[in-house]
């Protein structure tokens, strides 16, 4: 083999990130002169260590689509800043082969008193474009940013909306080797989300690499192939996404056992814009035709019981109708069924000049057993990975089980009953 071929075949097996021993910590002082004092000779300690990031060996190649999870405060930001180097670690060693585009926090990066336009060449330098690259590539950043005139006013006089959009159109028109976002995958409002998220796929497709962190795991399954669980600074977990969720999610149960669902419903704020995502106009459900909401509370019978929930929407007509989705949760927060029209392969359809859509789900001779129940519903983009708007709760009801007062658990299963011996009849309980 000669030299130039060997050099070619290891770049192609070379990670796109390597971190040996990586990690980051910090000296915390009770008082601000405590951290001068520490440097005089014969004050000694003074200050704790306080470690972001345990050291973490990592391997991530090319084309891998990362996602990281964990509780506020695990460590998630701070790995994705020592990969983008924005960080210096405390220890270790990081390699990375290729072009880093960063979506940390907001605009940093950024001159707050430099303009737009200025900003975009200076980030393009940063990203190691040369200025006829960027001036090459610079239209597309304007017109994707949607910013118009503004791009010429300093970025101190924007709103944080048009300081993301700006933010992110110079990372994903860079065309960047390797992708790092911060919580940002519905950067903006309404339509600007939904043009970021299909660029961030349209990347994935290219077979760029792509790190992010999300609180949103029904994300990082629909979208990662390898995900980190992170807690205090520590990896627990990492694997297959739907793995690590689960162990994550184990984990955040026994942690907040108990957890009332009684909650506040909460929805997407409105969104301001010309064209906004879809949302819903009304959600009705019912328990065997009895109104069920926060405040109506109606009682079904195990077995018997009938839900039914009719959702309408309004989106812009020329997007693809929406995925709905709906969830049945139990009183201590953990989700017991769900059932969305992107997973049982249904399209449900909206009005081609209206953009107006409805659908209606029945569950029929619900088998939950005795206990409370609350129903949230969603709406998401077609493939069921973006969120549109959602309610949680929607509704709430109680089930009883006179025939199996004494059955535990949340669900009646059919069942057969065999008896050892052949010359006794088998039981079957429906
Ligand atoms: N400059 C700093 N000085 C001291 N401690 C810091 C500093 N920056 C971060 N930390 C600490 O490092 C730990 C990890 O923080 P990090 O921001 O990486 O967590 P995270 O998982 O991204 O959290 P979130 O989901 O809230 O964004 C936290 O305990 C945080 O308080």
């Amino acid at each position: 083999m000669s030299s130039n071929a060997q050099e070619t075949a290891s770049s192609a097996t070379q990670p796109a990130i390597t971190l040996s021993g990586v990690g980051k910590s910090y000296r915390l002082y009770e008082r601000p002169k405590d951290r001068l004092l520490e440097l005089l000779p014969g004050f000694g300690h003074r200050g704790r260590t306080h470690t972001a990031l345990a050291p973490l060996d990592l391997k991530i190649g090319h084309g891998e689509v990362i996602g990281l999870i964990g509780r506020n405060g695990a460590g998630k930001s701070t790995l994705l800043q020592l990969i983008c180097g924005t960080l210096t670690p405390s220890s270790g060693q990081l390699k990375v082969d290729g072009r880093i585009a960063a979506l940390l926090e907001l605009g940093s990066g950024f001159n707050p008193e430099f303009t737009g336009r200025e900003n975009v060449f200076l980030n393009g330098a940063i990203l190691g474009l040369s200025k006829t690259q960027v001036a090459a590539r610079f239209d597309e950043i304007h017109a994707f940013s949607e910013i118009g005139e503004a791009i010429d006013q300093p970025v101190k006089t924007y709103s944080s909306g048009m300081f993301v959009r700006l933010a992110f159109a110079v990372a994903v028109c860079v065309e960047p080797d390797i992708l790092v976002i911060d919580e940002a995958l519905s950067v903006g409002d309404g339509a600007f989300a939904r043009k970021s998220f299909d660029r961030i796929m349209a990347l994935k497709a290219q077979g760029k690499t792509i790190l992010f962190c999300s609180h949103s795991l029904y994300q990082v399954e629909a979208i990662c192939n390898r995900a980190l669980w992170l807690n205090q600074g520590q990896v627990m977990a990492e694997g297959a996404p739907a793995q690590v969720i689960e162990q994550y999610e184990r984990f955040l149960y026994a942690e907040e056992h108990g957890h009332s669902h009684a909650q506040a419903p909460t929805s997407t704020p409105t969104l301001t814009g010309a064209q906004q995502p879809p949302r819903f106009t009304r959600v009705a459900i019912t328990l065997d035709e009895q109104p069920a909401t926060l405040s109506q509370v109606p009682e079904g019978q195990t077995g018997h019981s009938e839900l039914c929930i009719q959702a309408y929407w309004q989106g812009p007509a020329d997007w693809p109708a929406p995925s709905f989705a709906m969830t049945l949760m139990g009183s201590d927060g953990r989700m017991i069924a769900s059932a969305g029209t992107h997973i049982d392969r249904i399209s449900p359809q909206h009005d081609a000049a209206s953009g107006e859509g409805q659908i209606e789900i029945r569950l029929p001779a619900l088998s939950l057993l005795k206990g409370e129940y609350w129903v949230e519903v969603y709406l998401m983009c077609e493939n069921g990975i973006m969120f549109y708007d959602q309610q949680i709760p929607a509704a709430h009801f109680t089930m009883s089980s006179p025939e199996r007062m004494l059955e535990q658990g949340l669900v009646h299963l059919p069942r057969r009953w065999s008896a050892l011996d052949p010359a006794l009849p088998d039981m079957t309980v429906e």
